[in-house]
This record gives C-alpha cells, sequence and structure tokens, in this order.
C-alpha cells in the first residue's frame, strides 16, 4: 500500500546532508549510532553531527521529538539545533558544537573536580537551562555532568546524550532500561504517582544537586555500589552531603540541602534557586574559561 510518509515541519528530506555538510571526523561511538564533527559548506559553522540508521517511519516517529524539542528550545544555556536531514534511511541531527567537551571528560583530562567559583558557575547556567526548559514544561530527566558541555568561553551548553526522544511513550519505553540510576530523585524510583506521572519538573533539581556534588568530588554518591544497590540506597538513605564539608562554604552546603530534599513538595524550584547566594555567586563565568583554558592546555601539551 502507499507508504505513510508524514511531514515534520523541522526535518528536511531527500536532501544529502553531504551537499550542506562536511564530516570532518568521529567525536565517539554512542549507542544509538556514529557521531562526527561537521562544517557547514556555505557558512563554515562547526556542527556535532549524530547519525542514526532509521528503518521505518515509526521509528523516525519517536527521534522526531527529540528534533522537536532541540528546535523549540532557544537559550543561550542549552544546545542549539543546526540541521535535521532524513536520508537513504540516515537520520542526521546536527547541533552547535562545543569545543570544550563535557564536564565529566573535563575532571577526566584534570584528574580532579571544580573549585567552588567553578561549580557555582555551572549551577548558575544549568539553573538558567532548568529554568527554561520547567517554564517550556520540558523535563530533562537526565541531567548529570556528562549530559554538561561547555564553550571555549566558559559557557553551560545543557545535552541530552541518552535516548533519545523525551516523551511519555518513550518514558515507558526509558523506564525498562533505566539509565545510570545515580542521579535519580527518591521520588522518581519509588514511582510514586503524584498526579499523572512520578516525573515532576523538581526530579531535575535533585539531580541538579546530585551534580554539583559530582562537580566538586568528580563522582555522584554511592559511585562505588552497584547500580542495582544504588536505587535501594537512594530511596532509603538520607540526603547525600559533601564528604569534606569543611573545604567548603556554608552557601554551597546549604543550596545542596535546598535541592537534595527527598520529598519533591519541599525541594526548591528552578526559579527559587537562581536567587540563592551560591548561584547567584556563579554569574561572573571567568572561573569556567580558565578551567576550559587548563583542559584544553592539557590536550596540547601531551
Ligand atoms: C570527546 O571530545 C568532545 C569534544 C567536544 C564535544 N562537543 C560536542 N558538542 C555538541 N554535541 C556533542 C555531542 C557528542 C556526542 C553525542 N551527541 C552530541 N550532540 C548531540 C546532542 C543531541 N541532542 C541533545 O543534546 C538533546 C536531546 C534532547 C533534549 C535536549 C535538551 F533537553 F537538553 F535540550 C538535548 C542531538 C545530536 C547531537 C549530535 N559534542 C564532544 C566531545
Amino acid at each position: 500500500e502507499k507508504k505513510r510518509v508524514r511531514h515534520y515541519e523541522k526535518l528536511r528530506r531527500d536532501v544529502d546532508p553531504k551537499v550542506t555538510w562536511d564530516t570532518l571526523g568521529e567525536l565517539g561511538d554512542g549507542a544509538f549510532g556514529k557521531v562526527y564533527k561537521a562544517q557547514n559548506r556555505s557558512n563554515g559553522s562547526i556542527a556535532a553531527a549524530k547519525a542514526i540508521e532509521v528503518r521505518n517511519e515509526e521509528q523516525l516517529e519517536d527521534y522526531v521529538t527529540e528534533i522537536d524539542i532541540l528546535a523549540s528550545c532557544r537559550h543561550g544555556n542549552i544546545v542549539s539545533l543546526l540541521d535535521a536531514i532524513f536520508f537513504e534511511g540516515w537520520l542526521w541531527i546536527l547541533i552547535e558544537f562545543c569545543p570544550g567537551g563535557a564536564l565529566d571528560d573535563i575532571m577526566l583530562e584534570l584528574e580532579r573536580g571544580l573549585t567552588e567559583q567553578q561549580i557555582s558557575e555551572v549551577c548558575c547556567q544549568t539553573l538558567q537551562a532548568l529554568s527554561y526548559l520547567h517554564q517550556h514544561h520540558i523535563i530533562h530527566r537526565d541531567l548529570k555532568a556528562g549530559n554538561i558541555l561547555l564553550t571555549m568561553d566558559g559557557q553551560v551548553k545543557l545535552a541530552d546524550f541518552g535516548v533519545s526522544a523525551k516523551n511519555e511513550n518513550t518514558l515507558q519505553k526509558r523506564a525498562t532500561f533505566i539509565g545510570t540510576p545515580y542521579w535519580m530523585a527518591p521520588e522518581v524510583i519509588q514511582c510514586e504517582t503524584s498526579k499523572d506521572s512520578p516525573y515532576t519538573t523538581k526530579a531535575d533539581i535533585w539531580s541538579l544537586g546530585i551534580t554539583l556534588i559530582e562537580a566538586a568530588e568528580t563522582e555522584p554518591p554511592h559511585h562505588s555500589l552497584n547500580p542495582m544497590r544504588v536505587l535501594l540506597k537512594i530511596t532509603k538513605s538520607q540526603p547525600p552531603t559533601l564528604t569534606n564539608p569543611r573545604v567548603w562554604s556554608s552557601h554551597f552546603q546549604d543550596f545542596l540541602r535546598r535541592a537534595l530534599q527527598k520529598n519533591p513538595e519541599s525541594r526548591w524550584g528552578a526559579q527559587q534557586l537562581q536567587a540563592h547566594p551560591f548561584a547567584y555567586a556563579g554569574r561572573d563565568g571567568r572561573a569556567l574559561k580558565e578551567l576550559i583554558a587548563e583542559a584544553k592546555a592539557e590536550v596540547t601539551e601531551e
């Protein structure tokens, strides 16, 4: 019968990506397909390009949600969509290239955590991205240092390299293969059905708290436990705190207390936390610029 071909506003069809984009080299081989660095032949802009093999229209539908979210998110602290092309069974998603890479890779490179000033700058800019997403009723669901990208001038760009499509129906599929649970909020693990779904925007705030501990200590709490044990630990234990509180300010510790409330109702929201002194101190941005310079310098030294 006639193949149903839907039209998606942001998706170009039957255009060979090679006509617009020149692939420069591989960026990594993700679980879903290959990721390349690519340059736009006409304006020279650099992109990260994900190529996914799509067997049929219904599988394409899953990925279109990700493209819709990326296309609708216009914010300085969220990665922006440069192009999306479906050509000869391959879906190409191209977003602005962030030369600094992901925050977890930067900590691996430097073999150390961030300073408190650098953490407050990550906190301030990530909160702005979360505020924007939450105002648009989008929940990230997988916030961690591995999904925080940096530009050369120390700007945070929130990304999501996890399984694509951030929508309810894949939530079920997602639920079957739960990602790494270290950053998961207790209510998400307990699937407490608050109203319609276990997730509320507050789940991202818990993950932000865990991500800031990760930025301070290079690993999230309970990182030595296996994923199954972590689910129990998170739901049973008191909220995690910094291992060595003496080396951190009371503002940082108070911020974590507000974000790592086990009851989502008493957990502060993104807007509220943006006014917290710890996030407010991170408005500057210079400390992150130094972090990138160091990480990049290390690479050239090798
Ligand atoms: C190893 O060294 C590096 C150095 C620089 C970079 N820079 C970079 N810059 C931009 N993107 C990437 C990237 C790397 C691996 C896989 N995907 C990447 N970006 C990407 C992200 C997405 N999707 C999202 O980020 C996304 C999807 C759903 C929701 C959201 C959000 F909610 F955050 F808006 C974001 C789609 C397509 C691509 C190519 N990587 C990466 C590794």
